[in-house]
């Protein structure tokens, strides 16, 4: 961050780009091939990525589409097998890196065209969920936009229903003809440690409950209240926007995650909304473990006209990620996403595999990356509280986007990790399609898991 600046952040309201400002027309994830375990097979054999993108991108609009420019990184990919991980030979690639990329061949990054609706050099407003930084405006209110918001919510509420539904049922029945005693108590929170809530949140409903109605008569409704204002007080402090400081050229996210996560599909969204608010962004695909990781990194690209980086199969991911650091910055990105590798099965290559990234990316800048982002899956449930432990000790983790809050989700474990690790949490992902990440809002995700209706409130 640029020492002496005033900082001024401003946080942008809910959702759209500001007038005229419009995003191209994206289609809801038409058109985006399925991953399957025959397109990685297929892929197993390292191709120059460009041929697999030899058909049109799935955009409605072409005279509106922003073309990006690919860029493939050939220098390290010298075989099909995937480099073990060496730790002196990671020194010796590490200190050979800058020379590297100097004698890169790859041809010049071509000036990008601007995204449609959106004059060149006019100020980037800060979409939902997210406070630009750059030292020269006022903050502006946060306008609302309930009618969009009613969808997500509903899906939330869908994906948080099951437990939601199944934890009620359980209070209720334990209230049912029986007045609050410690007995009762005691088993209230062994029931809301059960929903993944935390020893300390289960007390903290627990107190509060007795506070209230201790000898007396509880009802369902009673306990899904005070469950909802306790679990609002946990997550308030966590549920922040995500804070890119433009003085960075670019400022870099680095996204990591256990494998399947959704960090990918993440980095998609999170272009789609910058690229919309007027931001050049470039992705890295970092992930060079997984044929279909890259390739589908491509197609977000495409989709949210967002330049890319990418190596071959197996190739070094810290070299890569050095890669697009440059030429990021030779290009005038303001935002550089990199995706990452996320196998857990070997932690001692994954760790040294994120250390080298950072370390990596330190030499360009001592405080890149200058996000740290990690992805979790709401199914998932009590691991993602040990993916947090690990991920925050190898790549220091600084915020969190909890996905798939849509699916059968298992919401009560994000109130663990925030009583836990007080990381903040970005947004949620509530869906496939490019629109379906949302920020945070800690009352509406507290009620979902109490499940307590508009009515009861
Ligand atoms: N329902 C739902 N599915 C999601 C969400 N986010 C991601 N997915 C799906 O989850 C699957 C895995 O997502 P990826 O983005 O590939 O996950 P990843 O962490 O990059 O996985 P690797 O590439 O294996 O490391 C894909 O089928 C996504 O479409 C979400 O919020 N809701």
């Amino acid at each position: 961050m640029a020492l002496g600046f005033i900082k001024k952040i401003f946080s942008f309201g809910k959702d759209e780009p500001s007038p005229g400002n419009e995003a191209p027309a994206v289609p809801e994830n038409d058109g985006a091939p399925e991953f399957t375990a025959e397109t990685t097979e297929a892929l197993s054999t390292p191709e120059p990525l460009e041929a697999e993108f030899g058909g049109e991108p799935p955009i409605a609009d072409e005279s509106q589409q922003h073309h990006p420019q690919t860029i493939a990184n050939e220098a390290e990919a010298d075989g099909d097998e995937i480099a073990q991980t060496d730790l002196d030979m990671t020194e010796t690639v590490l200190e050979a890196l800058p020379e590297q990329a100097e004698t890169d061949e790859n041809p010049p990054v071509a000036e990008r065209e601007p995204v449609a609706g959106i004059t060149p050099g006019e100020r980037p407003s800060a979409p939902e969920g997210f406070a630009f930084s750059t030292g020269s405006k006022e903050p502006e209110p946060v306008a609302e936009e309930p009618a969009r918001k009613l969808s997500w919510l509903q899906r939330l509420r869908q994906g948080l229903a099951r437990s939601s539904a199944q934890l009620g049922a359980q209070i209720a029945s334990l209230f049912t003809k029986r007045k609050l005693d410690d007995d009762t108590l005691q088993e209230l929170e062994d029931l809301l440690i059960q929903a993944d809530l935390g020893v300390e949140t289960a007390m903290r409903i627990s107190d509060t409950l007795a506070a209230e109605r201790y000898g007396k008569d509880v009802s369902g409704t009673d306990v899904a209240r005070i469950m909802a204002s306790e679990i609002g007080k946990v997550l308030q402090p966590v549920a922040r926007p995500l804070e890119l400081d433009l003085n960075h050229k670019p400022h870099v996210i680095l996204v990591v995650g256990v494998n399947g996560t959704g960090k990918t599909t993440t980095i998609g969204k999170l272009a789609a909304k910058l690229s919309r608010s007027g931001l050049k962004v470039m992705l890295a695909a970092g992930d060079t473990f997984r044929a279909a990781a890259i390739e589908q990194l491509h197609i977000w690209a495409d989709r949210t006209g967002s330049d890319i980086v990418s190596t071959k199969l197996g190739a070094d991911a810290a070299g890569l990620a050095y890669d697009a650091f440059e030429k990021a910055r030779a290009k005038g990105s303001d935002v550089l996403i990199i995706d990452t590798a996320g196998r857990l099965q070997n932690k001692t290559e994954l760790m040294a595999e994120l250390e080298k990234i950072v370390r990596v990316l330190g030499k360009l800048d001592p405080d890149a990356p200058h996000t740290v982002l990690q992805t979790l899956d709401a199914t998932t449930g009590q691991n993602a509280l040990n993916q947090v432990e690990i991920f925050r000790n190898i790549a220091g983790v600084s915020g969190l986007v909890m996905t798939k809050l849509d699916g059968t989700a298992r919401g009560g474990i994000l109130v663990s990790i925030a009583a836990r690790h007080k990381l903040p949490v970005y947004f949620i992902g509530v869906g496939e399609g490019i629109d379906d990440l949302e920020p945070f809002d800690a009352q509406d995700f507290a009620e979902a898991i109490a499940g307590l209706s508009a009515e009861n409130r």
